[in-house]
């Protein structure tokens, strides 16, 4: 039943791509990315305090509100709530999602990581959307869990409640099968952030994204 609930509300994600930024990221390659097309922007660090995170997405939020980008902390749900931002991101060992759902307000958005199918039982409904994968391994999370390859990716996508995105790996090639998988959106980090024109390479992976 709060499968069924799940499927009739609206999600908030904006579909396309999703920019996930790497450690210590400044303003510059947020804003890059946003220039460049960007759908989505998480702000994850895990080497940045409270206080900095807080501090950078208080000063990123008005130009990305202004070009209607959500802005989703990653881990962190005294940031998202300190900062007012549009959500918070949080994986199978961040705690109860339940307890992230009750504490945040109505119009924050949770996503969630599913890296396979039995993930999906246990998620409860209010979760706005689902992080897929890695799809591939990944030296940017090197903690990550075994790959689910496009395969494993669909099969999660099609029994999903709410819109998934995919992750882990993923470069502009990719970006029409994480489509055919059904996905609503690819997220990155490194496609972007370590191309030497993160703006080019958001363009780039909007074009194709749009044209899949
Ligand atoms: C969109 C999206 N999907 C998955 C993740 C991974 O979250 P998690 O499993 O909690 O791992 P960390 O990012 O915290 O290392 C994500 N961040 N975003
Ligand atoms: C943050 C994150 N989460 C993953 C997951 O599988 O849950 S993979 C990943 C890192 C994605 O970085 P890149 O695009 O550079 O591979
Ligand atoms: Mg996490």
């Amino acid at each position: 039943m709060g499968r069924e609930r799940d499927r009739d509300r609206a999600s908030r994600l904006v579909p396309g791509v999703y920019f996930v930024t790497p450690d210590g990221a400044d303003e510059a390659l947020v804003l890059a990315a946003m220039r460049g097309g960007a759908a989505m922007i998480q702000l994850r660090d895990k080497r940045a305090t409270d206080a900095e995170l807080t501090a950078r997405a208080r000063r990123l939020l008005p130009a990305l509100r202004a070009a209607g980008l959500p802005l989703i902390i990653n881990d962190r749900l005294e940031v998202a709530l300190a900062a007012g931002a549009d959500g918070l991101h949080i994986g199978q060992g961040d705690g109860d999602p339940a307890e992230a759902l009750a504490a945040l307000a109505p119009g924050q958005m949770l996503g969630l990581s599913v890296e396979a199918l039995a993930h999906l039982s246990a998620m409860p409904a209010g979760v706005d959307h689902i992080g897929a994968g890695p799809v591939r391994s990944t030296a940017t999370k090197p903690d990550h869990a075994p790959p689910i390859g496009f395969d494993g990716l669909a099969e999660i996508t099609r029994a999903a409640p709410v819109p998934t995105v995919a992750i882990g790996g993923l470069k502009e090639a990719d970006v029409v099968a994480a489509r055919m998988a059904g996905c609503a959106g690819i997220a990155v980090v490194s496609a972007i952030s370590e191309d030497h024109d993160p703006e080019g390479a958001t363009r780039a992976l909007v074009r194709a994204w749009r044209q899949g």
